[in-house]
């Protein structure tokens, strides 16, 4: 041990350091002035990404200007595709594109490319060695179902219908994507680890427009078993899993994955999750991003009721899901005042 106190680092360990951690999902991004200004000099997002100079920099940014207690990679959860040998673009105004989608092309005419995770090692270890003592550094990735719905579909789609007809359609051929890209998981949280970042965190955006049956084959299953082999190497490293829209299966989730802490997105009630879910979990979230656009005696009266619902377990303090580009500054630095207080 360093002797040096990183809040976040301990709650998701189970302790309790005095303080309530807080940072926030999407931190690093465009509600940001000085985020703006480095992709008008550097270009697309991707090219920034996969630039560790810039990416490291974008890391850097929100703990300079608001000291948050967990720095998140800047990066995104499609590099999974992309080091599986898939094309990724961002269509400006439309969105990420993957060629070739795997709805109509077989997974086995891939070819992964791992090195193109390598800038992201990179990134890690420059910010592993700028960031203050008091700072934790989390990674993260994408969980399977997720990261699948895109690798099908080659895009965003509506309920993320295009995945779900497929899983329905070819189990067999769905559960050889799943694995492919939690194999690739895998190694790529661990890389990340041992290029410096401290937790990690499964983000998995579309869990919510699973059946249960569906949920627990696509989501729980693999999920568990990434757990499972992350900590066979890193044991002591905690995962926080978000499950987000997963609703009333959040207590099975929290039960059969083994993750160390659980997101909960913004249509949990905390005193639900307080009640419900397993007493020393660590919980992580959950205020409204639009209660933080909206600032003011909303944003107080939110944000407190999610602080005293958790007064009594490890609680990280975050948004349900990530902070909205035209989020003002001043009542980000208002949240903090009122976490803090
Ligand atoms: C489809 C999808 C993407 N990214 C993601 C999804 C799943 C759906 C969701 O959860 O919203 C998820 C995502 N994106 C990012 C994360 C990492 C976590 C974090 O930063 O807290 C995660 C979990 C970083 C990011 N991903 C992105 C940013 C840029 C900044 C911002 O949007 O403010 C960040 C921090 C950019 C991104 N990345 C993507 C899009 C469509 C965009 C916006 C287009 C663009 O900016 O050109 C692809």
């Amino acid at each position: 041990m360093s002797g040096i106190s990183k809040p976040l680092l301990t709650v998701l360990n189970g302790g309790n350091p005095g303080v309530r951690p807080i940072w926030l999902m999407r931190q690093a991004g465009r509600y940001l002035p000085e985020y703006r200004a480095l992709r008008a000099a550097k270009g697309g997002f991707l090219d920034m990404a996969y630039d560790p100079e810039a990416a490291a920099e974008i890391t850097l940014q929100p703990i300079r200007r608001f000291g948050f207690d967990g720095a998140i990679l800047f990066s995104d959860i499609l590099v999974i595709p992309h080091a599986l040998g898939q094309d990724l673009t961002f269509v400006a105004g439309e969105g990420p594109r993957l060629t070739p989608p795997l709805v109509d092309s077989d997974l086995r005419a891939l070819e992964a490319v791992s090195g193109r995770l390598q800038p992201i090692y990179r990134t890690v270890e420059k910010v592993a060695a700028a960031l203050p003592a008091q700072t934790t550094f989390l990674g993260f990735a994408g969980s399977p179902w997720t990261v699948a719905t895109y690798m099908v579909a080659g895009q965003g789609s509506r309920e993320q219908a295009e995945a779900r007809r497929y899983a329905y359609r070819d189990p067999q051929a769905f559960q050889a994507i799943i694995d492919a890209i939690s194999g690739m998981t895998v190694d790529y949280l661990s890389g990340q680890v041992r290029a410096g970042v401290e937790a990690v965190q499964l983000f998995d955006s579309w869990a919510g427009s699973l059946s249960p049956e569906q949920f627990e084959r696509w989501v729980v299953v693999p999920t568990a078993a990434i757990v499972a082999a992350f900590k066979a190497r890193h044991p002591n490293v905690p995962v926080i899993g978000f499950p987000k829209g997963a609703g009333g299966k959040l207590a099975a989730y929290a039960r059969e994955t083994g993750v160390d802490a659980i997101g909960l997105d913004e249509t949990v009630d905390p005193l639900w999750a307080a009640r419900e879910l397993p007493a020393t979990l660590p919980v992580q979230g959950n205020l409204d991003p639009l209660a933080l656009i909206a600032g003011g005696n909303a944003l107080e009266k939110a944000a407190r009721h999610i602080i005293s619902a958790f007064e009594d377990r490890p609680h990280v303090f975050n948004l349900g899901h990530g902070i909205l580009p035209d989020t003002p500054i001043n009542h980000v630095e208002a949240l903090l005042r009122i976490v803090r207080a």
